[in-house]
This record gives structure tokens, C-alpha cells and sequence, in this order.
């Protein structure tokens, strides 16, 4: 059996960034930088005030006090926006507003809650500090700095930043779209009737949410009958429309597995077992005309794992992210359970924070209660984590600490 690393790397081998292009700020949203945003300016961009108040000279007003308040003369009304530029001389000030340009020959805010707030004249009660609540242009950046750097993931912390230094439009690289398809004549739509054998097609859902969840753009094809002429088909409407094909179902040793029937014959495919459970029987490759193919194991659980293990990664490389695990926490274990031996196992868990246990400690307990069946698609709902158990560990016992990842 193939090891689990070595699968990841002949996936990983499959794809890489995809090229950049332009994107609207409004719709950059967990896209990846494919270029440096560097300050054009500084920002601030002005000295500006930090307070509703009053622009004042700070030596004007060092002998200001409760009981002898100094008297000033209000030359101006400065909203946040205004371009008016009043000298403020001595024994004078310029009612200012916050995020106002600070007048030249003031150096001081003096807070509108220490003034009695006049217009014409105002009588200010106490004393400030040369500087006190001024934003000084340059503070935050200065022309030419690094605001965000090419692999950048953009949140919206980052689109601010973006908007801040007048950027309208960011180059990114293109999000991954994949084509979602399952297989087997037994899937039926979601809540149509069903006949004895039959059952509701999960995994496209699974699938496709799945990529979205990683950045990319689904293309849901839905179930396709475990028929060849069928599947092939509707792999060939698909291109050359997608950068990646994920498949379910169809790849292990049942004599209607369509998907290997198809695909074992594409000299760029390969159909291995890796030594993961769930997830043992796997396909991946290439279409002859360069299309990854992530070809997995139909139980449910086991398209959800293989999803986290080996085309997640692939995707957020795809989108330029070079970072593409998942968190992880160490977590004691509540309930044991015996693992299979010989494959690593990735048991689907619940994490919980542990209330005696300080402030990382966190209790791991099985997702589905009694047992790790790739057919426990239900149950899969409750799922935090996968905890993954080495292939040499014959018993995982209450009290012992797993590596969780994060899902
Ligand atoms: N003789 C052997 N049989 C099996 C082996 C093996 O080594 N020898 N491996 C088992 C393992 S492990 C797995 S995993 C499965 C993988 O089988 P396939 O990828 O061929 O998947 P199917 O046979 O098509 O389906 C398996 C199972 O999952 C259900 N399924 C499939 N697609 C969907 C869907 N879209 N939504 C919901 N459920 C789905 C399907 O009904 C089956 O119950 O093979 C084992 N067998
Ligand atoms: O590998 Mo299967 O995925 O063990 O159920």
C-alpha cells in the first residue's frame, strides 16, 4: 500500500497556482495575492485629529484649568472632509472634528468635553500635551511599504487595507473551479422518492460544499448512472470548462465500478490503495488533456476524508496559498477505540474544551458514537476533528493524547 505522504505528493504534483487575474476589491474575499500591495502614500495620509474638539496651541493653553479657564478665539468649523487650511495663531483655535486635517500652527486637541464648547469664543478648562490626540500621517505607513505580500489570503481585514491605500481592483490568483460528480445507480436527488436499494446522493453535496468551503467554485454535475458510456460523457461536457474533476464512488473492487473502468484505461491516471482508513482505494491523475482527476472512495466518510487528506491541499495550492494544513491540537482522548492496524486512521471526532483541564486542554470523543463505519454519513455532522492514529497503535485507550486536525 502507498503511504499517505507519497499520495499527497503525487497530488500535490498535479496542480499549481493557478494564474493570476483581476479582481474587484468588492469581490476579493478569500481570494490569494498574486502581487505586493506596497503604501502609495503615508497613512495616515494627513495629521489629522484623533477627537471631537478643538486645534489649538498647546503652549496656549499650558495654564489652562478648572477654575481659570484660557479663552480663545474660534477662527473655523473643521469637519472630517473639510479643505479648509485657518493658520492657528496664538490665542486662537479651530473647532475640529474627528479625522479632520490638523490647521497648520495648531499641535494640540484639546476634547470638546474640556471646553465649554463655543463658537465664537471658547473657554478651554484644561491643560494638553504638545501632540495630544493627533493621528500624524505616517504613523500607520509610509510610501512604499509592504501593506500585504503576494500569498496573502484576503479576509476582510485585508480588503480594508487594500481600500485604505486607494487600491480599487487587486491580481489574484484565479480560484480552482471543479467539477463535482458522483456515481452509482443507486443515488437518487435528495428528496425524491426512493425505491428498495436505493438511497439519496450525498456526497455531490458533500463534495461540492466542500470545495467551496476551500476556496474553489463547484460545478456540481450530481450522480451519474454506473454506466461508462455515461460517465465518460459527462466528463467530456465538463471540459475544458474546469481546472479539476473530484469523482466519488466506483474506484474499489465491485464489478460496477465505472470509474475505474473508465479512467484505468488514461495513461495519466493511476488507481492505488494508500494506507489510510477511510480512504483506502483511490484514484488520481490526469485527463489526457492535463485536468487533475481526484478519483474517491464512494462511502461518505471516506469522500470526506479523502477530501481533507489530498484534494483540499491541492486546491488552496491551486489558489496560491502555500500553507495548506489544517490546525491542529493535541486532545485526550474520552472514549477509547481499537484501530485497524496497518493503515493510519483518521477517526472523525467531537473536540471539547475540558473544564478542569486549564486553557488548551481539550477532550476528544468520537463523532459517531460506537463506531468508525465510512457509512456513518449521519453522524459525520457532529464531526470537529480527525484524529489521526498511527498505523502501529493496536488500541486507543481513554486518557491517551491523539493529534487532531481541525476540519
Ligand atoms: N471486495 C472489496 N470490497 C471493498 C473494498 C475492498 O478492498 N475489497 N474496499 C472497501 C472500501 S475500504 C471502500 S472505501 C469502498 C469504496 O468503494 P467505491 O469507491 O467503489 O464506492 P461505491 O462502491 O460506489 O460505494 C461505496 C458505498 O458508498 C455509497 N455511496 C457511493 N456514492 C454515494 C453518494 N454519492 N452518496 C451517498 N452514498 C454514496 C454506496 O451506496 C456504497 O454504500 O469499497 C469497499 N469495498
Ligand atoms: O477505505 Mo474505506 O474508505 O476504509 O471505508
Amino acid at each position: 500500500m502507498r503511504t499517505i505522504e507519497d499520495h499527497l505528493t503525487a497530488a500535490l504534483a498535479l496542480v499549481e497556482h493557478l494564474p493570476a487575474v483581476d479582481v474587484d476589491l468588492e469581490d476579493a474575499l478569500g481570494s490569494v495575492l498574486a502581487r505586493d500591495v506596497t503604501s502609495p502614500t503615508e497613512l495616515p495620509r494627513f495629521d489629522n485629529s484623533a477627537m471631537d474638539g478643538y486645534a489649538v496651541r498647546a503652549d496656549d493653553v499650558a495654564d489652562a484649568a478648572e477654575d481659570s479657564p484660557v479663552v480663545l478665539q474660534v477662527l473655523a468649523d473643521l469637519p472630517a472632509g473639510s479643505a479648509a487650511e485657518p493658520h492657528v495663531g496664538t490665542g486662537t483655535a479651530a473647532r475640529i472634528m474627528t479625522g479632520a486635517a490638523l490647521p497648520p500652527g495648531a499641535d494640540a486637541v484639546v476634547p470638546v468635553e474640556r471646553t465649554d464648547g463655543g463658537l465664537v469664543v471658547v473657554q478651554v478648562a484644561h491643560a494638553v500635551a504638545r501632540g495630544a490626540h493627533v493621528r500624524r500621517a505616517g504613523e500607520d505607513a509610509r510610501p512604499g511599504d509592504l501593506v500585504l505580500a503576494a500569498g496573502t489570503e484576503l479576509g476582510p481585514a485585508q480588503v480594508a487595507a487594500a481600500a485604505a491605500v486607494g487600491t480599487r481592483s487587486l491580481r489574484v490568483h484565479a480560484r480552482p473551479r471543479v467539477a463535482v460528480l458522483s456515481t452509482g445507480d443507486e443515488l437518487v436527488p435528495p428528496g425524491q422518492p426512493l425505491r428498495r436499494g436505493q438511497i439519496p446522493d450525498s456526497n455531490s453535496y458533500l463534495l461540492a460544499a466542500a470545495v467551496r468551503a476551500a476556496g474553489g467554485i463547484p460545478v456540481r454535475v450530481g450522480a451519474v448512472p454506473d454506466d461508462a458510456v455515461a460517465f465518460r460523457g459527462a466528463l467530456d461536457r465538463l471540459r475544458p470548462d474546469v481546472d479539476a474533476v473530484v469523482t466519488s464512488g466506483g474506484v474499489s473492487m465491485g464489478a460496477y465500478d465505472v470509474v475505474k473502468e473508465v479512467l484505468a484505461d488514461e495513461p495519466g491516471m493511476e488507481f492505488v490503495e494508500v494506507a489510510m482508513q477511510p480512504g483506502k482505494p483511490q484514484g488520481l491523475g490526469t485527463l489526457g488533456d492535463g485536468t487533475p482527476v481526484f478519483a474517491l472512495p464512494g462511502n461518505p466518510v471516506s469522500a470526506f476524508v479523502s477530501f481533507e487528506v489530498f484534494v483540499r491541499p491541492a486546491l488552496l495550492r491551486m489558489r496560491g496559498l502555500t500553507a495548506l494544513g489544517r490546525p491542529e491540537v493535541a486532545g485526550v482522548v474520552a472514549d477509547g477505540w481499537r484501530p485497524p492496524g496497518g493503515r493510519v486512521q483518521y477517526m472523525p471526532v467531537v473536540v471539547e474544551r475540558d473544564p478542569q483541564g486549564g486553557v488548551a486542554a481539550w477532550r476528544v470523543r468520537r463523532a459517531a458514537r460506537g463506531g468508525s463505519g465510512s457509512h456513518l454519513v449521519a453522524s459525520l455532522a457532529a464531526v470537529h476533528g480527525l484524529a489521526v492514529v498511527g498505523l502501529d497503535v493496536d488500541e486507543v485507550r481513554p486518557g491517551d493524547v491523539v493529534r487532531v486536525l481541525l476540519v
